[in-house]
Protein backbone atom coordinates (compact mmCIF):
# COMPACT_ATOMS: atom_id res chain seq x y z
CA UNK A 1 0.00 0.00 0.00
CA UNK A 2 1.19 3.00 -0.99
CA UNK A 3 0.85 6.22 1.09
CA UNK A 4 -0.54 9.35 0.16
CA UNK A 5 1.10 12.50 0.06
CA UNK A 6 -0.41 15.80 -0.27
CA UNK A 7 1.41 18.56 -1.05
CA UNK A 8 0.20 22.23 -1.22
CA UNK A 9 2.72 24.41 -3.84
CA UNK A 10 2.90 27.90 -2.81
CA UNK A 11 4.95 28.99 -5.19
CA UNK A 12 5.32 32.75 -5.30
CA UNK A 13 2.52 33.92 -2.98
CA UNK A 14 1.91 34.89 0.94
CA UNK A 15 4.32 36.98 2.75
CA UNK A 16 6.34 35.48 6.05
CA UNK A 17 3.67 36.46 8.42
CA UNK A 18 1.06 34.63 6.24
CA UNK A 19 3.03 31.56 6.29
CA UNK A 20 3.54 31.32 9.74
CA UNK A 21 -0.24 32.29 10.30
CA UNK A 22 -1.09 29.13 8.00
CA UNK A 23 1.63 27.05 9.98
CA UNK A 24 0.11 27.57 13.15
CA UNK A 25 -3.12 26.99 12.05
CA UNK A 26 -2.25 23.57 10.09
CA UNK A 27 0.37 21.85 11.81
CA UNK A 28 -1.31 20.58 15.27
CA UNK A 29 -4.49 19.80 13.04
CA UNK A 30 -3.06 17.41 10.36
CA UNK A 31 -3.63 13.87 10.54
CA UNK A 32 -0.28 11.32 11.41
CA UNK A 33 2.12 10.75 8.97
CA UNK A 34 1.49 7.28 9.44
CA UNK A 35 -1.42 7.67 7.16
CA UNK A 36 -0.92 10.10 5.30
CA UNK A 37 2.08 12.41 4.08
CA UNK A 38 0.91 16.69 4.24
CA UNK A 39 4.00 18.88 2.62
CA UNK A 40 3.79 22.57 2.08
CA UNK A 41 5.97 23.95 -0.55
CA UNK A 42 7.03 27.27 0.32
CA UNK A 43 9.36 30.48 -1.44
CA UNK A 44 13.03 30.18 0.08
CA UNK A 45 13.17 33.11 2.64
CA UNK A 46 10.09 31.29 4.46
CA UNK A 47 11.82 27.62 5.22
CA UNK A 48 13.96 28.12 7.68
CA UNK A 49 11.25 29.71 9.75
CA UNK A 50 8.64 27.02 8.34
CA UNK A 51 10.98 24.32 9.29
CA UNK A 52 11.54 25.62 13.01
CA UNK A 53 7.92 26.02 13.47
CA UNK A 54 6.75 22.83 12.29
CA UNK A 55 9.46 20.69 14.54
CA UNK A 56 7.96 17.63 16.11
CA UNK A 57 4.62 17.80 14.41
CA UNK A 58 3.20 16.02 10.78
CA UNK A 59 3.83 18.77 8.60
CA UNK A 60 6.64 18.62 6.63
CA UNK A 61 8.14 21.65 4.84
CA UNK A 62 9.44 21.55 1.17
CA UNK A 63 11.33 23.70 -1.45
CA UNK A 64 9.70 24.56 -4.71
CA UNK A 65 13.22 24.74 -6.64
CA UNK A 66 17.03 24.40 -6.30
CA UNK A 67 20.41 24.15 -7.60
CA UNK A 68 22.54 21.01 -8.16
CA UNK A 69 25.75 21.67 -7.16
CA UNK A 70 26.67 22.14 -3.64
CA UNK A 71 28.17 25.22 -3.48
CA UNK A 72 29.58 27.94 -6.22
CA UNK A 73 29.17 31.07 -8.50
CA UNK A 74 25.93 30.82 -8.74
CA UNK A 75 24.13 33.70 -8.29
CA UNK A 76 20.80 33.85 -6.57
CA UNK A 77 20.81 29.98 -6.86
CA UNK A 78 20.08 28.10 -3.35
CA UNK A 79 21.75 24.72 -3.17
CA UNK A 80 20.63 21.41 -1.79
CA UNK A 81 23.50 21.48 1.08
CA UNK A 82 21.39 24.94 2.40
CA UNK A 83 18.04 22.89 2.07
CA UNK A 84 19.00 20.15 4.04
CA UNK A 85 21.05 22.27 6.86
CA UNK A 86 17.58 23.96 7.23
CA UNK A 87 15.94 20.77 7.42
CA UNK A 88 14.14 20.96 4.33
CA UNK A 89 12.68 17.09 3.54
CA UNK A 90 11.42 17.18 0.17
CA UNK A 91 11.98 19.45 -2.83
CA UNK A 92 9.87 19.92 -6.19
CA UNK A 93 11.43 19.44 -9.43
CA UNK A 94 10.88 20.19 -12.90
CA UNK A 95 7.59 22.84 -12.31
CA UNK A 96 6.01 23.54 -15.50
CA UNK A 97 6.28 27.07 -14.78
CA UNK A 98 9.94 26.55 -14.30
CA UNK A 99 10.94 24.73 -17.46
CA UNK A 100 8.55 27.18 -19.39
CA UNK A 101 9.92 30.25 -17.80
CA UNK A 102 13.37 29.37 -15.88
CA UNK A 103 14.83 27.20 -18.62
CA UNK A 104 14.37 23.87 -16.62
CA UNK A 105 14.64 20.79 -19.19
CA UNK A 106 14.55 17.46 -18.25
CA UNK A 107 18.94 17.39 -17.90
CA UNK A 108 18.91 20.19 -15.50
CA UNK A 109 15.86 18.21 -13.40
CA UNK A 110 17.96 14.97 -13.60
CA UNK A 111 20.70 16.54 -12.05
CA UNK A 112 19.18 18.15 -9.76
CA UNK A 113 16.93 14.42 -8.70
CA UNK A 114 20.70 12.91 -8.15
CA UNK A 115 21.76 16.03 -6.23
CA UNK A 116 18.44 15.77 -3.80
CA UNK A 117 19.25 11.65 -3.45
CA UNK A 118 22.92 13.05 -2.49
CA UNK A 119 22.11 15.33 -0.01
CA UNK A 120 18.99 13.36 1.71
CA UNK A 121 16.42 14.98 -0.08
CA UNK A 122 13.03 13.62 -1.78
CA UNK A 123 12.98 15.12 -4.90
CA UNK A 124 9.05 15.35 -5.96
CA UNK A 125 9.58 15.42 -9.93
CA UNK A 126 7.00 17.03 -12.09
CA UNK A 127 5.84 16.30 -15.57
CA UNK A 128 3.29 17.28 -18.24
CA UNK A 129 2.12 18.10 -21.52
CA UNK A 130 0.81 21.15 -22.62
CA UNK A 131 -2.56 21.33 -24.32
CA UNK A 132 -0.98 21.72 -28.00
CA UNK A 133 0.83 18.27 -27.17
CA UNK A 134 -2.37 16.91 -25.73
CA UNK A 135 -4.47 17.35 -28.96
CA UNK A 136 -1.87 16.11 -30.86
CA UNK A 137 -1.93 13.14 -29.02
CA UNK A 138 1.59 13.47 -27.91
CA UNK A 139 0.73 13.27 -23.92
CA UNK A 140 1.70 9.56 -23.39
CA UNK A 141 5.36 9.75 -25.39
CA UNK A 142 6.49 13.12 -23.36
CA UNK A 143 5.50 12.36 -20.34
CA UNK A 144 7.25 9.47 -20.37
CA UNK A 145 10.05 10.43 -21.89
CA UNK A 146 9.86 12.91 -18.77
CA UNK A 147 10.19 10.56 -16.55
CA UNK A 148 12.42 8.60 -18.14
CA UNK A 149 15.49 11.17 -17.88
CA UNK A 150 14.52 12.18 -14.64
CA UNK A 151 15.26 9.21 -13.33
CA UNK A 152 17.82 8.03 -15.56
CA UNK A 153 21.11 6.73 -13.48
CA UNK A 154 19.44 6.56 -10.18
CA UNK A 155 19.11 3.43 -7.91
CA UNK A 156 16.18 0.93 -7.69
CA UNK A 157 15.85 2.39 -4.03
CA UNK A 158 15.88 5.83 -4.76
CA UNK A 159 13.14 5.43 -7.71
CA UNK A 160 11.02 4.05 -5.09
CA UNK A 161 11.24 6.40 -2.70
CA UNK A 162 10.66 9.70 -5.63
CA UNK A 163 7.28 11.05 -6.15
CA UNK A 164 6.51 12.02 -9.17
CA UNK A 165 3.43 14.64 -9.94
CA UNK A 166 1.79 14.58 -13.07
CA UNK A 167 0.78 17.83 -13.79
CA UNK A 168 -1.11 18.51 -17.58
CA UNK A 169 -0.13 22.51 -17.77
CA UNK A 170 -3.69 23.23 -19.14
CA UNK A 171 -5.17 22.18 -16.06
CA UNK A 172 -3.13 24.54 -13.72
CA UNK A 173 -4.29 27.38 -12.67
CA UNK A 174 -7.44 27.56 -14.79
CA UNK A 175 -9.82 25.87 -13.01
CA UNK A 176 -10.09 23.01 -15.66
CA UNK A 177 -9.44 19.99 -14.13
CA UNK A 178 -8.47 16.48 -16.02
CA UNK A 179 -11.26 14.34 -15.46
CA UNK A 180 -9.99 11.82 -13.07
CA UNK A 181 -9.98 9.02 -16.08
CA UNK A 182 -7.91 11.41 -17.79
CA UNK A 183 -5.83 12.07 -15.01
CA UNK A 184 -5.26 7.96 -14.06
CA UNK A 185 -4.84 6.71 -17.49
CA UNK A 186 -1.50 9.48 -17.73
CA UNK A 187 -0.29 8.28 -14.00
CA UNK A 188 -0.85 4.96 -15.00
CA UNK A 189 1.35 4.97 -17.90
CA UNK A 190 3.63 6.73 -15.98
CA UNK A 191 3.85 3.44 -13.70
CA UNK A 192 3.94 1.58 -16.65
CA UNK A 193 7.29 3.87 -17.68
CA UNK A 194 8.74 2.99 -14.41
CA UNK A 195 8.40 -0.18 -14.34
CA UNK A 196 10.29 -0.79 -17.85
CA UNK A 197 12.89 1.91 -17.20
CA UNK A 198 13.64 0.25 -13.39
CA UNK A 199 11.80 -2.73 -12.23
CA UNK A 200 8.10 -3.65 -11.47
CA UNK A 201 9.09 -3.36 -7.70
CA UNK A 202 10.23 0.53 -8.24
CA UNK A 203 7.05 0.64 -10.14
CA UNK A 204 5.08 -0.56 -7.44
CA UNK A 205 6.42 1.46 -4.86
CA UNK A 206 6.56 5.00 -6.27
CA UNK A 207 4.07 7.62 -5.78
CA UNK A 208 2.40 9.45 -8.03
CA UNK A 209 0.33 12.89 -7.58
CA UNK A 210 -1.90 14.43 -9.86
CA UNK A 211 -1.51 18.35 -10.30
CA UNK A 212 -4.12 20.71 -11.63
CA UNK A 213 -7.00 22.92 -10.12
CA UNK A 214 -6.78 20.02 -7.41
CA UNK A 215 -9.55 21.36 -4.47
CA UNK A 216 -11.52 19.61 -1.69
CA UNK A 217 -14.82 19.42 -4.19
CA UNK A 218 -12.74 17.06 -6.78
CA UNK A 219 -9.63 15.22 -4.82
CA UNK A 220 -11.77 12.41 -3.28
CA UNK A 221 -12.43 11.14 -6.81
CA UNK A 222 -8.95 11.89 -7.73
CA UNK A 223 -7.65 9.84 -5.21
CA UNK A 224 -10.02 6.82 -5.24
CA UNK A 225 -8.28 5.88 -8.88
CA UNK A 226 -5.75 2.92 -8.97
CA UNK A 227 -2.89 5.05 -9.93
CA UNK A 228 -2.85 8.25 -8.36
CA UNK A 229 -1.41 8.63 -4.90
CA UNK A 230 -1.67 11.82 -4.02
CA UNK A 231 -2.33 15.49 -5.12
CA UNK A 232 0.00 18.73 -6.05
CA UNK A 233 -2.14 21.10 -5.10
CA UNK A 234 -1.58 25.06 -5.94
CA UNK A 235 -4.26 27.92 -5.70
CA UNK A 236 -6.27 25.46 -2.99
CA UNK A 237 -3.34 24.88 -0.72
CA UNK A 238 -3.35 28.96 0.29
CA UNK A 239 -5.83 28.60 2.92
CA UNK A 240 -5.42 26.63 5.79
CA UNK A 241 -9.03 25.19 5.93
CA UNK A 242 -8.71 24.15 2.21
CA UNK A 243 -5.26 22.47 2.89
CA UNK A 244 -6.94 20.54 5.85
CA UNK A 245 -9.52 18.95 3.69
CA UNK A 246 -7.10 18.10 0.90
CA UNK A 247 -4.70 16.75 3.44
CA UNK A 248 -8.08 15.04 5.45
CA UNK A 249 -9.37 13.22 2.05
CA UNK A 250 -5.88 11.81 1.53
CA UNK A 251 -6.17 10.00 5.17
O1 LIG B 1 0.87 23.78 -10.43
C1 LIG B 1 0.19 23.28 -9.56
C2 LIG B 1 0.80 22.68 -8.37
O2 LIG B 1 2.18 22.55 -8.52
C3 LIG B 1 -1.28 23.25 -9.67
O3 LIG B 1 -1.76 24.52 -9.43
P1 LIG B 1 -3.35 24.75 -9.24
O4 LIG B 1 -3.78 23.76 -8.17
O5 LIG B 1 -3.46 26.18 -8.79
O6 LIG B 1 -3.99 24.45 -10.56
Amino acid sequence: MRKPIIAGNWKMNKLLSDAKGFVADVKNNVPSSDSVDAIICAPYPFLYELVKETEGTDLKVAAQNMHYEESGAYTGEVSPAVLKDLGVTHVVLGHSERREMFNETDETVNKKAHAAFNYGLLPIVCVGETLEQREANQTMDLVAAQVKKALDGLTEAQVKETVIAYEPIWAIGTGKTATSEQANEVCTHVRKTVAEAVSADAADAVRIQYGGSVKPANIDELLQQSDIDGALVGGASLEADSFLKLVEAGK
